[in-house]
Formats: C-alpha cells, sequence, structure tokens
C-alpha cells in the first residue's frame, strides 16, 4: 500500500472561524518527501489544478434524493493552502522525492494502510487574548511545517497524509467495518470535527446546518448512498456507547452508569463486543440524528482551564449497515458493514488544565487509556516487531483492536492546535499519525454465512451442471431426468430471492439439506461420466494400438512382397486412404516407377 488521498483540514477565514470543506487530492497527485536527518516526513500534493477538479467531483451529489447537497452552504473555495515560502513548496534541503503516483486504492488488494488527514483548528479568544499567534505553517502540498520550540532547534515536520470518510461511508455500504476517529491533545478540535461547536447537536440543530461535524453529515451522505441503491434493501441500526473512566456505559440507556456494560471476546467473530449494548432501529434520518442527540446530551463533558466543554470520556458511535442483495445467481446475500466515529478524550498536561479532584482522576484514566492506545499503534506500525499488542490493557483499545489491525478500514483525524504553547503536543500528535498510517489491516466484506453456504452451493451445483451436460455431449450420453431412479434430482424447491428472509431456521436447514443433496448427486453423476469418458479413451488406446501394430505387419507384408517378384504388394491403410486404391503398379511389372513407389513405401 502506499499512499494514496491527503487532505488538510483548515479554515478558510480564521478570523470569522468558520468550517471548512475537506479536500480530496487524487492518488496520482501525491508525493512523499523524507528527510532522514532532520526525522521529518512531510506529504505533499503535486499540483493544485488535479486537487480543484477532484474537490468538484468529491461534492457531486449522487442523485438527488430529495436531500440538499452534502457540501450545503459549505466555503467553496478551500483549503489546502499554500503559503509557500520558496515558491516551490517542496520540503527542505535533504529531502528525497519517493512519488507515489499513481497509486490506488484497491478494495480487493489483501492490505490497507489507516489513513489519516490532519485538522488545524482556528486560534482560539483564549490564546488570542494571550496575544498568541498561529505559528504552523502551510507552505502548500499538503506539509505542514512546526516551528522549532527553541531556538537552534531543528524544524520538525510531519507526516500528513488524508482521506475521506465518503470513501469510509461507501465501504461500510459496500459490507466493510469503517471507523473513524479523532485524536488529538485536549482542546484541538477532535469533538468540533465530529459534531460541530458545543451545544449544537443537544439543540436539535436540523441536520442540514452548516455548521454541522463530520458525524451529521455523513448521516446524509449515508442516506444518499442508500437512495442510490434502489436494488437493495437496508437495515440501519446505531449504538452509542462512552468509555468513562474505564468503564463502558450505554449512552442510550442512562441505567448503565451504575451497571457498567462489559467487554468481552466473540469466539464466532474473534473481535471484542460490548454485551447487552442497546441499538436503535434507524429507518431515517431523523432516527439517526436523534441517536446523536440523545448519547452527546448524556456523555460526560466536564470544563478545565484549556476547554471549557472538554470530554472526558471517549466515546464510540456505530452505524451497523445491513445490505441485502440480490446475486447473480438469484440468492439473497446479506452483506454486514459498520461505521464507527470515535471521539477520543484528549490527552492532557494536568499541569497546564490545573486538573483537581474528579478532573484529575478523568485525565489519569484518560492519559492511561491514550498511551496504551499509543503503545499499540506503535507496536503495530512497526513492521519488524510481531510481537504481543498489548489490547486487553485497556477497554479502549480492545473496542479499536479490530479497527486498528483487523479487517477493518480505518480513518485516523489527527486533530492539532495552531499555537505555539501547544507546539510539543502537536507534533506528538502528528508523530502518532505518522506512526498510524503505516499500520496494515486486511479489509473483508462480511457476509451472512447462511447466505454465502447458499449461494457456493448453488455456484458448485451450476459448475456440476454445466461439466456434466458438456460430457454427456461427449460421449453422447443421454439421461432422462424424469426418469432417474435415485429421485434425487430436481427436488429442490425453487425458492425466491425475495422469499429466503422469510423462511423459519428448520426450513432453511431444510432448503439447505436439499441444495446439498443435489449437488452430492451431480458429483456422483459427474464422477460416473468421467468414469465412463475414461473407459472409453481407454478402449480409444487399445484400439488404435491394434490398429498401429497391425498396420505394421502390412508394412512388414508388402516388404517381403515389394522384394518377391511374384506376389504383388498391399497398399498401407495411410497410403489407401490418401491414394487411389487401385493405382498401384508392382515394381516388377513396371520398372519405371519402381523406385518411386518402394521410397513411398519406405515413408
Ligand atoms: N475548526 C474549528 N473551528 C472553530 N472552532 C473550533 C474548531 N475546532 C475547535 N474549535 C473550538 O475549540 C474548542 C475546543 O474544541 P473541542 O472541544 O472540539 O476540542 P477537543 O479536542 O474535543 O477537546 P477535549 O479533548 O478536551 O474534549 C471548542 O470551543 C471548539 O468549538
Amino acid at each position: 500500500m502506499s499512499l494514496k488521498n491527503l487532505q488538510i483540514f483548515q479554515p478558510l477565514n480564521r478570523e470569522k472561524n468558520r468550517f471548512v470543506t475537506p479536500l480530496k487530492a487524487p492518488p496520482s497527485a501525491l508525493s512523499r518527501h523524507i528527510s532522514k536527518s532532520a526525522e521529518t516526513l512531510v506529504a505533499t500534493t503535486r499540483c493544485g489544478k488535479e486537487i480543484k477538479s477532484r474537490k468538484a467531483r468529491s461534492t457531486e451529489q449522487p442523485g438527488s434524493g430529495g436531500l440538499p447537497p452534502l457540501a450545503h452552504n459549505w466555503p467553496d473555495d478551500v483549503s489546502l493552502r499554500s503559503r509557500s515560502r520558496n515558491g516551490s513548496g517542496s520540503s527542505r534541503a535533504g529531502s528525497v522525492d519517493r512519488s507515489t503516483r499513481g497509486s490506488t486504492t484497491n478494495l480487493n488488494s489483501d492490505e490497507d494502510n489507516i489513513n489519516v488527514v490532519v485538522r488545524v483548528r482556528p486560534v482560539n479568544d483564549q490564546e488570542r487574548s494571550r496575544g498568541e499567534r498561529e505559528v504552523l505553517e502551510f507552505p502548500g502540498k499538503g506539509q505542514v511545517i512546526c516551528p522549532g520550540t527553541a531556538p537552534g532547534q531543528k524544524h520538525k515536520e510531519d507526516v500528513l497524509e488524508y482521506s475521506g470518510v465518503k470513501r469510509l461511508l461507501e465501504m461500510a455500504v459496500e459490507g466493510f467495518s469503517c471507523t473513524a476517529f479523532c485524536y488529538g491533545q485536549t482542546g484541538s478540535g477532535k469533538t468540533h470535527t465530529l459534531t460541530g461547536p458545543p451545544g449544537l447537536v443537544e439543540r436539535g440543530a436540523s441536520p442540514f446546518t452548516p455548521e454541522h461535524g463530520l458525524v451529521v453529515r455523513s448521516f446524509v451522505y449515508l442516506f444518499q448512498l442508500i437512495r442510490d441503491r434502489p436494488d437493495c434493501h437496508f437495515v440501519l441500526k446505531a449504538s452509542f456507547l462512552e468509555i468513562y473512566n474505564e468503564k463502558v456505559i450505554d449512552l442510550l440507556n442512562p441505567g448503565t452508569v451504575k451497571k457498567p456494560l462489559q467487554v468481552r471476546w466473540s469466539k464466532d467473530s474473534r473481535s471484542f463486543y460490548v454485551e447487552n449494548l442497546f441499538t436503535v432501529d434507524c429507518e431515517e434520518l431523523d432516527d439517526l440524528f436523534a441517536v446523536l442527540e440523545e448519547g452527546t446530551r448524556n456523555r460526560a463533558v466536564g470544563s478545565h482551564s484549556m476547554n471549557a466543554h472538554s470530554s472526558r470520556s471517549h466515546t464510540v458511535l456505530s452505524v451497523r449497515v445491513r445490505r441485502d442483495v440480490r446475486s447473480e445467481r438469484d440468492v439473497t446475500c446479506s452483506t454486514h458493514g459498520k461505521i464507527n466515529f470515535v471521539d477520543l478524550a484528549g490527552s492532557e498536561m494536568t499541569k497546564r488544565t490545573h486538573s483537581t479532584g474528579k478532573t484529575l482522576e478523568e485525565a489519569n484514566n484518560i492519559n492511561k487509556s491514550l498511551m496504551v492506545l499509543g503503545y499499540c499503534i506503535a507496536q503495530l506500525s512497526d513492521g519488524k516487531k510481531k510481537g504481543h499488542i498489548p489490547y486487553r490493557d485497556s477497554k479502549l483499545t480492545k473496542l479499536l483492536a479490530d479497527s486498528l489491525a483487523g479487517n477493518g478500514v480505518t480513518l485516523m483525524i489527527a486533530c492539532i492546535a495552531p499555537t505555539r504553547s501547544n507546539l510539543s503536543e502537536s507534533v506528538n500528535t502528528l508523530r502518532y499519525a505518522a506512526r498510524a498510517k503505516k499500520i496494515k489491516s486486511k479489509p473483508i466484506v462480511k457476509i451472512d454465512a447462511r447466505d454465502a453456504l447458499i449461494l457456493s452451493l448453488k455456484r458448485e451445483v451450476e459448475l456440476l451442471q454445466a461439466e456434466n451436460q458438456h460430457l454427456r455431449t461427449a460421449l453422447h450420453v443421454h439421461i432422462d431426468y424424469s426418469m432417474d431412479p435415485s429421485g434425487e434430482r430436481d427436488m429442490t424447491p425453487r425458492i425466491e430471492s425475495n422469499q429466503l428472509h422469510q423462511l423459519g431456521q428448520s426450513e432453511l436447514v431444510r432448503l439447505v439439506q436439499l441444495h446439498m443433496a443435489e449437488s452430492a448427486a451431480l458429483r456422483r453423476e459427474n464422477r460416473e461420466l468421467f468414469a465412463a469418458r475414461d473407459l472409453l479413451l481407454r478402449d480409444h488406446e487399445l484400439v488404435t494400438r491394434e490398429n498401429e501394430r497391425l498396420l505394421k505387419k502390412l508394412e512388414d507384408v508388402n516388404s517381403v512382397c515389394i522384394r518377391s517378384p511374384i506376389i504383388p504388394a498391399q497398399p498401407t491403410y495411410s497410403e489407401a486412404s490418401t491414394k487411389e486404391p487401385d493405382v498401384w503398379t508392382n515394381p516388377s511389372v513396371s520398372s519405371a516407377n519402381s523406385t518411386t513407389s518402394r521410397e513411398k513405401f519406405k515413408t
């Protein structure tokens, strides 16, 4: 896997503090610069023109669906700002250009990297009142330069790689397990990125309010995707939980505050899950929005000197997408996709946040679980180390295990603050982002085992039928199935695909058994036909050999005849088949032709 989509989220107008459209760069427009001497990694995009045209496409609305466009009211001229100092926008001296031109994301490829994007929030009022200003630099081409915190210190640059949440949603609809998570220090804009400014969701603002974050926009896009697929039947279910002080609380079931939920290991799916988590059927966009609203109201929020609305817990909002689709063999297959939105609580330097008492306890738990997450990311990103990954050391890593290195597709949104006082944390976040980018997962589509079994049996039956038909034609065998004494043929009932889901467990078991019996009968017939063919081939070979033996004998006789002045020789079979039967002339009679004829026989 190589670099794919690179994105930077940046405020369009820092003074007005506006939200920014994510920009999607084409895979072909990416290159990566690595400067080992400065221990830096910089991701760059190559061509502004390409970026613009791709952006125009990425905001295209698939079908009307009665919904306003996703980019509704979003600023247009966005967001990968190039404030190139040297005009070229390339990294500094010593950098090596490792172009990844033409790299694409192949959903069928075995492995996929975690996609990483970076979002830089604007300078906030508190920082402005302290006289702080933005110190991060964006020379263009996807780079962020974090100037050294001390004089003489080398400048740090970190890799910024990005992707779009739209791709994740499209994959979730196809049956992949997807996760978008925000990572960064406290107050860096994680919650803002996902759900917009504080109070917006809780107020129940319309889903089309432009201030909404990625979650609501994703919901809108998800419903657009669903409406664009009238050939499929979709079932959406949502759940919302938080991990507060290492306890899992169902945000849709406040009773669990007193009785936290358990995280268990499923042998079947080979992943962790939360027992007894409440899930809500969501038929409409409003249902999804209601889940978000209810959960956001219930989540733990506190205040400290760096953020008046600081999340004190990690939250996981999951939308499961079941898609029933009629396959080419008239079987209805169900895929089970998922999209998780994870809002991590921010790491805190308690000296800076002045946390005490309850807030301090929360901060310690947050930092501890983030440390385990960081350790897992470091282990996973180091391709050489194949040691133990300590997922079990925190609830957060248990629940993210599959997203980090399992069969899921993951997008990490690294959030950073733009000011000097936050530089060391920003560099840390970018370092983790660069590490996370190296992690590989193996995305797979989850399909119902029952449907997959029926489909594969049907495929096998069809293949066997075709092969048997071919053999029968080749062997000139005619079988009247209505007369089949075994009575095994044609007894599998033809079930309409849309009826499959109405069948009870016992009926389904019977159906599978019938398919298996039909397949077994076909295999038996297939074996018999192959045996008959082998027998015929053997007979044919015997006849051919006998034929050759006789021909040889005839040739021997002929050679004797040629030498005899009184017995006329007979033509060989091959000679006879190619020549007129009685053009043969006895060499003893016609001396003029004798040499030629003899030579002919020898050949
Ligand atoms: N892109 C942005 N545009 C405008 N305001 C922003 C932006 N990002 C963050 N903010 C503001 O900065 C403040 C802190 O942001 P937010 O609460 O999202 O941070 P956080 O990373 O979630 O912090 P914590 O980890 O403490 O929960 C909020 O008031 C938020 O509205």
